[in-house]
Order: C-alpha cells, then structure tokens, then sequence
C-alpha cells in the first residue's frame, strides 16, 4: 500500500529512527553502556511524566513554583551552585547532610593520595634512564619514599569502603547499582580508559546512606552529627587520623611534586582537593563546619537530572512574597570524566569546533525536558508557546586548555561556546532567561598568573594581555556577541563572572539574581490571564 512504503521510506530517513539505531560495529561494552542510557532516559522520562501529573494537580491548589535550570559540562559547578543556593535559603537542610559531605571530603583526600600512589607505581615500574651528565633523567623513587608508599596503602580499603557505602551494589541491578559498578574496580585493574571518578545517579539517595547507618528514624528530627558513630574504629576518619602525618609528609615530599610535575598533574587545581588542609580534614572529630567551605568544595560527580525545592522569600514594594522554587541540576552524564588535576592537551580552541555529540544529546534531552514542564503549564496559566523558565548556564572558562575526556580533539571551552549557542539559538527557549555564570574565575586567575597564555589555545586573542580581567571581558564580550547573533529574538544579555567555591561573592549574585526572578515572576503573574 501506498501509506505504508511512504511510511517505511520516510521512517528510514527520520533522525529519531536513525538516532536511536546502534552504531555500526559496536561492541559489547558499549551496547550494555547504550541500553544503559537508554533505560536511564526512559527513567527519567516516565519520573517526568509523573512528576507533571502531580504537579498539574499540585499547581490547580497554589501558586505557580519558580523553575531554575542549571546546564553546562561535567565538573561546570551546577552542583555547587545548587549547594550555594540551599546553604543560603534552605540552611537547616544544608546542615543535616553534613555527615553525607563529610563522607565525601573524605572521598576527596583519598582518591587525591591515591592518585599520587599511582604515580609513584608508574615511576617505579620504569627502567631508570641517565641523561648526558649521567644524572637520573626522571625523579627517582627512593626507599623512604616507597616505604611512605606501603604506610599509606590502607587509604585504598578506605576508598573502597566509602565507595561501597555511597553506591552499594545490591543483587536488584539498578542503574546506579550497575554504574558503581562500572567504576567500583579498584584503580590498579582500571583499563585506561574507564572513568576513575566515582559517580553517584541523581535517583541515588545517597546522602541517606548515614542516616541509615545510624538507624535514625526518618520522623526524628535529624542532626548530621549525631550520624556519625565517633566511637566506631571502623570510621573511615580513624584511618585517616592514623595516616595523616604519612599523607603530609607524601604531598610535600620533593620527588612527589617533580613526577606530578612532569605529568602534567596540577592536584591543587583538580576538583575536590583537600590536600592543602590535612589538619583539619584529618581531626579526629571532623565534621565539615558553616565556618569553612568544605562542602562547597567536596567533589561527587552526579549523572542525570535531579530536582531540589526550596522556599524562597523576597522583598519588594508590594511587600515581602514567598514562592517555592525547583531548582533543576542537569548533571552531564557521559560514563567517562576527566583524569584529575590533568588535562593540558594543546587543543586549541576555535569558535566554530564541533560540540561533542554526547553533550548535544544530553542538552537536547534537557530542552525537552524543560519544555516539557512548560507544556504541562500551558493549558493552566501560561499563554505562550516558549519556556519561560530560567536556565543558569555555567561555562568553567578555566578549562581553556583542557579536553573533554570523551572527546579529547574538542576543547572544554569549545564544548561550552558550543552548548551556548545550542541553548541560545533555540526557539523553544526564545522567551526563557538565560542567565551565564564565566565560573572558576580564581582557578582561571591562577593558571594565566601561573604563566599559561590564553592565545596558545583562543587563536582569536591576539595580543591582548594575558590577564584575568581582560581574558574574562574578552571572553563575556564573546559569549554576548553569540547570544546576540544567534537568539530567534532579542533577549537582555545577563553575565556574571563567578567562583562558586566562594561563599560571599556568589551569594551576592544569588541573591540578586533571586530577586530579579522573583520579579519578573511577578511581572508574569500579572499579565496572566
Ligand atoms: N576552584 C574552584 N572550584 C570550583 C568552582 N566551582 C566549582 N568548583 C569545584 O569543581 C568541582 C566540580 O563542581 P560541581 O559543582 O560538582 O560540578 P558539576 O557541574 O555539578 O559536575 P557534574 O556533577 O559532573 O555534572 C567541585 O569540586 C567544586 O567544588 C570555582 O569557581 N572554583
């Protein structure tokens, strides 16, 4: 029949159809990581799908919530900017996962010695080579060295513990189950290329895990440090009280600090770096304090999209108005992530570099997603066809000489410039603020001073001094022309340079921001039939 050939012929040339097809030649692995994904998105959409319904009935009794989208590449901040926003409006909820970060700086310190111990196993399985002078042309491994090595070596059953404990792998298979165990094998046994950074899913309630442990009944009022057992010797911080004076003397260890060197490895730079406040992380009784920001620095990198909800109150001349937000973390979710501290391949940067097809993917997946929660609004309150919700965009700038791990030709700030132009460019969005956060301006700060120049990787900088002030203009300057050249219509260009990892300065733009969505939110209600 007529219909049904047409059919065929055009289902064999739909995009969908084809995307959704498996790759030529793939292996194995990867078809289980595909279903993987596959399943995971259809997770979350049917989670979607539920979420709406319990929304449209929700939103028939009260006032419409305020929804913020957090988009960019792993490791951008999204999370830590989330933390910001609870630690500033929700801060008895802030207070009660302190026991979960803790877990998670400790995490942190770990994983850090133990990526020192792996490269002082690869100097050691080298063959010593002498250069012309007949000195050792690599830093040698000594023996007092490699007996601090074998003293810290419990660390690694530390690690492992702790990774247990936040991703336990059960016999139901679930996804965050299978993904732990994609990354739960111990480093030694790690092909090259498997993600070495431990990932939680947002489905994952994993801040739970200590209450848990605890027994603490889900109706008590919970208080984090009553979570922790400090009389238990099998307290993960036990060992790392034991080991620290070891765990110093390694990081200030001279041989250490030139092998890091030659790899590239800048551990101070990589996220989740405690190695500069053992003291204190390492106390018996240590318990990230609301005076140091610990938590905001602690590294959990999430995969999928999780949805957080907050109380806010504004004032204004109409007096003060209270709204619930949703706050959205769209969590990149590419199975790999970045080697830590390392990433300095001379990628260069250009502004018309492919954006890589997984990130496209993922951003599409979340441009639906978010239109969608407008969709369910549309027949209700909202007359529009956009979304006209908020989206806050993080582009870590620091990341100009880095490559994305899954892609390692694309340049991280190429990816970013290109997921920028992607969220700009879409018509869906056309009505939707777009606020950009330029974050890890400090660790931007330290590379530039540190003497790496912006034009080996930005071609277009030309002759501009390499400093903060005008690399961070040139690159806001940039990243406005695009949203300029590129939005179906004209829309107010809103940027701001950021260190999330700073408390008061990014509350500071929080704040502002959060009054400025509160009204215009108002502004919406008004025009609102
Ligand atoms: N120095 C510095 N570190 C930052 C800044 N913003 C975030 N970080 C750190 O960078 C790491 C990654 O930040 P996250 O907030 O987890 O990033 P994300 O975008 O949520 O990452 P995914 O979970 O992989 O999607 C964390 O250890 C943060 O503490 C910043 O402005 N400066």
């Amino acid at each position: 029949m007529p219909t049904k050939v047409r059919r065929r012929s055009m289902d064999s040339e739909d995009p969908f159809t084809m995307a959704l097809e498996p790759p030529d030649g793939e292996t194995e692995e990867q078809r289980q990581c595909r279903l993987l994904l596959e399943k995971e998105a259809k997770d979350i959409s049917d989670a979607i799908d539920e979420q709406l319904t319990q929304e449209k009935a929700q939103e028939k009794k009260g006032p419409r919530p305020v929804k913020v989208l957090l988009l960019g590449q792993s490791e951008s901040g999204k999370s830590t900017i989330l933390k910001n926003f609870q630690l500033m409006y929700d801060p008895k909820a802030f207070r009660a996962e302190r026991a979960s970060w803790r877990a998670i700086v400790q995490l942190n310190v770990v994983r850090s010695i133990h990526v020192i111990l792996d490269v002082i196993t690869r100097a050691q399985s080298r063959r010593p080579t002498t250069g012309e002078n007949g000195s050792p042309d690599s830093p040698v491994v000594d023996d007092e060295l490699a007996t601090l090595k074998m003293r810290l070596s419990p660390l690694i059953r530390v690690e492992e513990v702790l990774m247990q404990r936040l991703i336990p792998i059960g016999p139901d298979k679930s996804d965050a189950a299978r993904l732990a165990q994609l990354t739960n094998i111990p480093y030694s046994e790690l092909p090259r290329n498997v993600n070495r950074e431990v990932a939680v899913h947002s489905a994952n309630p994993w801040k739970d895990v200590f209450k848990r442990l605890k027994g603490i009944d889900d109706n008590e009022s919970f208080d984090s440090e009553k979570a922790i057992d400090w009389e238990d010797p099998t307290d993960p911080g036990v060992v790392l009280h034991a080991l620290a004076e070891d765990m110093k003397a390694l990081w200030s260890n001279q041989t250490v600090q030139a092998l890091l060197d030659r790899q590239n490895l800048r551990l101070q730079e990589a996220a989740g770096f405690f190695l500069d406040c053992l003291d204190d992380v390492t106390s018996l009784k240590y318990m990230p304090s609301d005076g140091v920001d610990h938590i905001l620095r602690a590294r959990l990198k999430t995969l999928g999209v999780s949805e957080h909800r907050i109380k806010m109150t504004s004032g204004g001349l109409t007096g003060s108005i209270s709204r619930d937000w949703r706050i959205y973390d769209g969590a990149y979710e590419h199975p790999e992530a970045y080697p830590p501290g390392s990433l300095t391949t001379p990628v260069r940067f250009s502004w018309r570099t492919p954006v890589s097809g997984e990130s496209l993917l993922f951003f599409g997946r979340l441009i639906a997603c978010s239109c969608r929660f407008c969709t369910s609004e549309r027949h209700g309150h909202h007359t529009s066809t956009t979304c006209k919700h908020s989206i806050i965009f993080l582009c870590p700038i620091s990341a100009f000489d880095q490559v994305l791990a899954e892609e390692p030709r694309v340049n991280r700030l190429a990816d970013s410039v290109n997921l920028w132009t992607t969220i700009v460019s879409n018509k869906l969005l056309a009505s939707t603020n777009i606020i950009l956060f330029l974050n890890k301006i400090d660790v931007m700060r330290t590379k530039l001073e540190s003497g790496i120049k912006l034009v080996d990787y930005v071609n277009s900088y030309a002759k501009r001094s390499n400093d903060l002030e005008t690399a961070s203009s040139y690159l806001r300057k940039k990243f406005a022309g695009i949203q300029r050249e590129n939005s179906p219509s004209p829309r107010v260009f809103y940027c701001h340079l950021t260190t999330a990892t700073d408390r008061k300065s990014t509350q500071i733009v929080l704040a502002n921001i959060k009054d400025q969505l509160m009204h215009q939110y108002l502004n919406d209600a008004a025009l609102l039939p």
